[in-house]
Order: C-alpha cells, then sequence, then structure tokens
C-alpha cells in the first residue's frame, strides 16, 4: 500500500449530465427544469460547424439569462484539433457570467491538451478579474486518451471530471460498431452452443475508473445513443455504477430518471452499508477485526467498501 493517501473526488452530485445542442435554444430552460445534476451545453459534435457561431452567442447569453438554479454548469468546446475551440474559450472566459462552472474538453490526447487550455483559461481570469475559478472535465474518447488516460488525470488542478464518449472512442479504436455504448451483438463467447453477451467498453471504463480514483477526479460514463432502450441504459449504466463510476451522460430527457435512480444508492443497500459499519464498530470494541453480517465475512475493507455507499447517499441527501 502506498503511503499516499487516495485524495478525495469534489464533494458533489455527478448522477447525471444532461446534454443539449447550443444551437437548439428551445431546449435551455427545459434543460434547467429537470432532474440532472450537470448541464452540458454543446458547442462540439450537435452542432453543425455553421452554426459554432450562434451556438457559442446563445450558450454565453444563457449563462446570463436562464436561471440555472444549482445545476453545475458545464459548457462542452470544440476539440483542439479545430479551427473553433480557442475562440470558444475566449468568447466563453470573456463574455459567460459567472454562472459558468465548468468547460468539458473533448478528444483529449494527452496532458499538454489539458495545459494548453488551462494556460488560455488562466490567463483570461486574471486578465478579466474573474474570480471564481472554472473547473474543467474531460472526454477519453480515443485511442490516445485512453493510452494516456493516467497523465490525462493528473493534468490539472482545475480537472474535476472525465467521462468515457463511447461513440468516438469506438471510431478512434476502429472498432465495427456503429452502436453508442450498451450491448455489442458480435461481442460474444459461445460456449456449449449458446452465445455470452461480453462488455466491450468494460476495460476502458476500468482503466478511466482507476486513472480517476488515483488523482481525486470523477469519472463518469458517457453516452447511450438509442434512447428507447431503458433497460438496455439501466444495465450499462448498472455496470458502470459497479465499477465505480459516478453518473452518466443522458442524451435525452428521459434519460434523467434513469441516471438518478442507478446513481443513487437504493435505501435496501445504505441500510445494509450502516448496519455492516455498526456491526464492525461492535466488533473492533470487542477486539475483533472480522466478523459476520447476513452470513457473510465483514472486516475492516468491508467498512470501506460500506462508506462509498453511505458517503454516497448522504452527498445526494444534502443537495
Ligand atoms: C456522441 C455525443 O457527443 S452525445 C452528446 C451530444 N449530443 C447531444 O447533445 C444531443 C442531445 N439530444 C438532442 O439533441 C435531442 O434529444 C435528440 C436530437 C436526440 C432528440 O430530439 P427530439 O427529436 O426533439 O426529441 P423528442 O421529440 O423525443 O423530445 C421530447 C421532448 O423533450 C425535449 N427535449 C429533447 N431533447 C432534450 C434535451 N437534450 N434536453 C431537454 N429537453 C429535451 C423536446 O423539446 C420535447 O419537449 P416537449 O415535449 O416539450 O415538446
Ligand atoms: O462525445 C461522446 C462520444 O461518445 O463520442
Ligand atoms: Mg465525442
Amino acid at each position: 500500500m502506498s503511503f499516499r493517501i487516495q485524495p478525495a473526488s469534489p464533494a458533489r452530485p455527478n448522477r447525471c449530465q444532461l446534454f443539449g445542442p447550443g444551437s437548439r435554444t428551445a431546449l435551455f430552460e427545459k434543460m434547467a427544469a429537470s432532474a440532472a445534476d450537470v448541464i452540458n451545453l454543446d458547442l462540439e459534435d450537435s452542432v453543425a460547424p455553421s452554426d459554432k457561431d450562434t451556438a457559442r452567442a446563445n450558450i454565453i447569453q444563457a449563462t446570463h439569462e436562464v436561471d440555472w438554479n444549482t445545476k453545475y454548469l458545464s459548457v462542452r468546446i470544440n476539440g483542439l484539433d479545430t479551427p473553433y475551440w480557442y475562440r470558444d474559450v475566449v468568447d466563453l472566459l470573456e463574455q459567460a457570467s459567472d454562472r459558468l462552472d465548468q468547460i468539458m474538453i473533448p478528444k483529449v490526447g494527452c496532458a499538454a491538451d489539458i495545459y494548453a487550455v488551462d494556460a488560455l483559461v488562466t490567463a483570461i481570469e486574471r486578465a478579466k478579474g474573474r474570480t471564481k475559478p472554472i473547473s474543467f472535465e474531460v472526454i477519453i474518447e480515443s485511442a490516445a486518451g485512453i493510452a494516456h488516460a493516467e497523465e490525462i488525470a493528473a493534468a490539472s488542478p482545475r480537472l474535476q471530471a472525465m467521462s468515457l464518449g463511447a461513440a468516438d472512442f469506438a471510431a478512434s479504436m476502429g472498432m465495427q460498431t456503429t452502436g453508442i455504448g450498451g450491448t455489442q451483438e458480435n461481442y460474444y463467447m459461445l460456449h456449449g452452443g449458446a452465445s455470452y453477451w461480453s462488455d466491450p467498453w468494460h476495460w476502458a471504463q476500468a482503466k478511466i475508473v482507476a486513472a480517476c480514483r488515483t488523482h481525486g477526479v470523477l469519472p463518469v460514463d458517457g453516452p447511450f445513443g438509442d434512447f428507447s432502450d431503458d433497460d438496455g441504459f439501466r444495465a450499462q449504466a448498472r455496470r458502470s455504477a459497479t465499477l465505480g463510476m459516478v453518473g452518466k451522460w443522458a442524451i435525452h430527457p428521459k434519460q434523467v430518471a434513469l441516471a438518478n435512480e442507478v446513481f443513487t444508492p437504493s435505501d435496501e443497500s445504505v441500510a445494509d452499508a450502516r448496519a455492516i459499519l455498526s456491526a464492525m464498530e461492535e466488533a473492533k470494541a470487542n477486539g475483533q477485526g472480522a466478523t459476520t453480517y447476513k452470513g457473510k465475512l465483514i472486516d475492516i475493507a468491508s467498512m470501506k467498501q460500506a462508506e462509498v455507499i453511505v458517503k454516497q447517499a448522504e452527498l445526494i441527501a444534502r443537495t
């Protein structure tokens, strides 16, 4: 065990990130009224090149005029491989209201990508006297991004969250699918004539979770494209939550409740976690490091596991 204590990730709920194109202003009030913890106004892939300038102006106006209430407000800028991103950063930092909390940087490939945006953001914050520091979130959605996930997670104290972007990730990796997240028909094992589906996103998610947990960043699962498939969304989200991710994107409003449901610990799991903590306190008072709960081993590590669930529930209850 390293002597370094694992850093805590930001203490705010991030169960659902609701996306909407910056070019569809009619959605903004609906997004603000939703039950999502985080709002992502998009300047990137859901906005046509001909609409980039208008979308940027729309979003800036919306930071001043829309009541975002307690939402964590994030804007996805364009990638560093485009001619748009610097203007996104400059205009947002110079003109958006203090209601803007975060910038999402897509398609990051290495720590230097974050450094470049950080340098620009820092200079504008100083020049404009912005007193609230803008935080960052990133999308891992390329072969380079997943290869360098750990250095990216460590790249800036501004970094709060890291998502897996299944669509661009699949394209960059050359995966033979047009599906965005979820089960992929051709990713299965055969045994005794029966097919057993496996999860092609698992390894990338696990790598992101490890990078994030090492550096105190929130790991988040990205989009699930088929918004008519509630069960498919739930299954994907449950796998992500089990792996340690804290939330998932919604690319349609009907996915918000599903994400909140999965990433809010159930009453039953919280009751179990609290009971484990009590049983272990009692065991420790009796000089025991291990005991049983519901017929299963629990020990000091079980307390840490239980604390994850209790802390998550308390964080959500506070907001
Ligand atoms: C791979 C990636 O990069 S994913 C991230 C980028 N992509 C995005 O941001 C896309 C976000 N989603 C959308 O643009 C839209 O939801 C679409 C295009 C998928 C579907 O749009 P629509 O055809 O208008 O959806 P639909 O008709 O089912 O909408 C139902 C209701 O929800 C509203 N709605 C649709 N999308 C959103 C949204 N993102 N946020 C809030 N409300 C929404 C509609 O205005 C409509 O409201 P109404 O009942 O008051 O009329
Ligand atoms: O940006 C998200 C993705 O899936 O690509
Ligand atoms: Mg993408």
